[in-house]
């Protein structure tokens, strides 16, 4: 039998790291933790079936935050598996926007821990592998003159690249992210002329610039027609399954997140659920009465 694939990222050699293992019991998972010279602790999987060591992206643990006296999050505990493509649901003002905060470094828990692959969410210093999608609508102003290249362009600016200094190779790299959202015919066109499907797929390119592994969307289709909604979820899965992005969507549309999605997350101050999307399917009744608190109003469109 071969033996599990390590990927370099995970074990780097030069920092001389041990591996110790505890049997997890669950799903055939062993749970590791990596210690390394320089002091990280990763965390990861083994999954038997595969045999892959999978990186836990982000960890979770016993996370709390409150804006002045009122508490939106509690005692959270959640983690993302490298390759995930997890959905997060949960009502209005249930606290999934204020939870990418979190993950993303904007906001300083109250209680509890992120962790960003090993490293603690508030010095993180890896930006370029997150890409994180807002809601179109309030994410940039639309009538901005300039055209799908130089937004997709700015993309690489986290990187500390100058557009005026782009090299061929970054020139390369922008091309190569239009071409992947499908928009290569329209890279010298401005952004107002497209249309708002394309326009989110524009942002899509300005996150794959920099070439994430990791992938957060809030609400990204607000405003999106139904063609270019279905065309979105196309291209995510391709992301995912193609590309091996791990992803987190925040999305209202519990009929996306069964359907897209192959983990899901509910939330409501609490974590009512996370786990497979067909556990969450099979139960989806109870668990969505107990989060919803009896005012749930499902919203499906049956992809
Ligand atoms: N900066 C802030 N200061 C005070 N309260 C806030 C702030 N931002 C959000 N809140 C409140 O925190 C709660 C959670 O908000 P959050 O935006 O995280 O929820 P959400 O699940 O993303 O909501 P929605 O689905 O409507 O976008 C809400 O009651 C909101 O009014």
């Amino acid at each position: 039998m071969s033996g599990p694939v390590i990927r370099p990222r995970l074990l780097d050699s030069t920092h001389g790291s041990s591996v110790q293992g505890r049997e997890g019991g669950l799903f055939g998972i062993v749970l590791i933790s990596i210690y390394t010279s320089s002091g990280n602790d990763y965390h990861a999987v083994i999954h038997f079936q595969t045999g892959r060591i999978v990186t836990i992206a982000i960890d979770i643990r016993n996370l709390s935050f409150t804006y002045e006296e009122r508490q939106v999050l509690h005692d959270i505990n959640l983690q993302v598996h490298e390759g995930d493509f997890l959905g997060i649901v949960g009502p209005n003002g249930s606290g999934k926007s204020t939870l990418l905060k979190l993950i993303l470094g904007l906001l300083r828990p109250g209680e509890g821990s992120i962790t960003l692959f090993g490293e603690d969410s508030l010095s993180f210093t890896q930006r370029h592998r997150i890409g994180y999608i807002a809601q179109r609508a309030s994410s940039v102003n639309l009538g901005f003159p300039a055209t799908v290249s130089e937004i997709v362009a700015s993309g690489l600016l986290s990187r500390q690249h100058f557009l005026g200094r782009l090299k061929p190779v970054h020139k390369e790299s922008i091309q190569a992210a239009i071409r992947m959202v499908g928009l290569a015919p329209h890279s010298d066109q401005m952004l107002g002329k497209l249309s708002g499907g394309q326009q989110q797929r524009v942002f899509i390119a300005r996150a794959l610039v920099s070439e994430p592994e990791l992938m957060i969307f809030d609400e990204p289709t607000a405003g999106v027609d139904g063609e270019s909604m279905e065309r979105f979820y196309q291209l995510l899965e391709d992301l995912h399954c193609h590309h091996g992005k791990t992803m987190i969507l925040v999305s209202h549309d519990i009929g996306v997140i069964t359907t897209r999605v192959n983990k899901v997350a509910c939330l409501n101050r609490e974590l009512y659920f996370h786990g497979d999307n067909l556990d969450f399917i099979a139960q989806q009744e109870s668990i969505l009465d107990r989060a919803y608190r009896h005012s749930v109003q499902v919203i499906s469109h049956g992809h």
